[in-house]
């Protein structure tokens, strides 16, 4: 892959409303776009999903952009590869910073697929034309307007509903909403909001058949979710916890958890992302591809990641206009009766709109191979 240029630019995009979980609040979303540039005239994009603070990990926009600017992109010029799979292990010796790893590694891959004429989705291996898809609600003001937000995605035919929780927000409000939908796919995400402690309230979401309980204790702990499993009937998944294979591995041998959330940031790019699907199918262990609050562009590499036969259940990935006035891409992604149509143009299969991607950079730096 004939590298010309590699572009970072720092994106600052406000949400259509506040997403609250356990850990905070996002509005204005701040996140890095790569673009890699070809020789030949070939571009390839990807997305950090990486946020300005480190709540949900330990990266932030600004260790994103050290990482790539004094890391990452010196190691790919002095490392020519020949097909994005190299990215993983020639970025392995550095440790962790997946987000940064993955965002460069999603551009290589969006660039090898527009080189060689092919959509990113079958390129990675996906052999579905539509994926079905669920959606993901914050914590609200009140729960009367959870509960209007979930009528309404509920009337939009989304596949399953996923809502926050944390202590305080929890069992009344799953009850209330399982009451008044009894019949919908239900989960809970809790973000690391509970501990041991919680093992009896925790229980007493049971009675709810809840589909999973996402990450409801710490975002680095393995083993206390192995305790916690035990002591639930409702399959526990991980989100925070699986940066790797290996942590997938631990997880599932120790039976921390029935469903892995597989987020291609969290665990350093599709390469990785594919290993740990394909590990969870060898397992018998359902995945489904969780969101970051994405711009069309990380969108559009979770809608080809999700067409990966494994990932059975209904992911994150909701249109674009459920965060966006106006998305990056074109067309932007659309969800119709909860299931988005594959595209099977070159690469990511969505066109970047320049226009807009200039309008929301706040700065950008260019990198040549010197
Ligand atoms: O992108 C989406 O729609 C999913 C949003 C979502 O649920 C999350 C985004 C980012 C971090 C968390 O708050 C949460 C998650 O843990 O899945
Ligand atoms: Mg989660």
């Amino acid at each position: 892959m004939d590298i010309y240029s590699i572009t970072l630019r720092a994106m600052l995009m406000r949400m259509k409303a506040p997403f609250t979980t356990s850990f905070g609040t996002e509005w204005d979303k701040h996140f890095i776009l790569v673009e890699v540039r070809d020789k030949e005239g070939f571009n390839g994009w990807g997305e950090s999903v990486a946020m300005k603070e480190p709540l949900y990990n330990e990266e932030t926009v600004g260790t994103n952009w050290l990482m790539l600017k004094e890391m990452l992109i010196p190691l790919l010029w002095k490392n020519p590869i020949k097909h994005p799979g190299e990215i993983t292990p020639l970025f392995r010796p550095i440790r962790r910073n997946n987000m940064a790893k993955s965002a460069l590694e999603g551009a290589l891959w969006d660039l090898y697929a527009k080189r060689n004429n092919q959509s990113l989705s079958s390129l990675l291996g996906g052999n579905r034309r539509e994926i079905e898809v669920g959606i993901s609600l914050g914590i609200e003001t009140s729960l009367d307007i959870l509960l209007s937000k979930v009528e309404q995605y509920v009337g939009e035919g989304y596949k399953r509903i996923k809502i926050k929780i944390k202590p305080g927000w929890d069992l009344h409000v799953v009850e209330a909403v399982r009451n008044k939908f009894p019949d919908i796919k239900l989960m809970a995400d809790a973000n690391s909001a509970y501990t041991l402690a919680d093992t009896e309230r925790l229980g007493q979401l049971d009675r709810f058949n809840l589909m999973m309980i996402e990450q409801p204790l710490a975002h680095d702990d393995i083993i206390d979710h192995a305790s916690l499993q035990k002591r639930l009937k409702t399959p526990i998944c991980l989100d925070e916890s699986i940066h790797s294979l290996e942590d997938a591995r631990k997880a599932i041998e120790m039976g921390s958890c029935g469903i892995i959330n597989i987020k291609v940031g969290r665990v350093g790019g599709l390469t990785e992302a594919r290993r740990i699907h394909d590990y969870c199918v060898e397992k018998e262990i359902p995945v489904w591809c969780g969101g970051m609050l994405e711009s069309g562009i990380g969108r559009a590499h979770n809608v080809a990641i999700t067409t990966l036969p494994g990932f059975t259940l209904p992911g994150d990935t909701a249109a674009s206009s459920r965060y966006w006035e106006r998305d990056l891409i074109e067309p932007e992604v659309t969800v119709t009766n909860g299931v988005i149509h594959v595209p099977e143009k070159a690469g990511i299969g969505y066109e970047p709109n320049r226009e807009l991607i200039e309008q929301f950079t706040l700065y950008s730096e260019t990198f040549r191979a010197s």
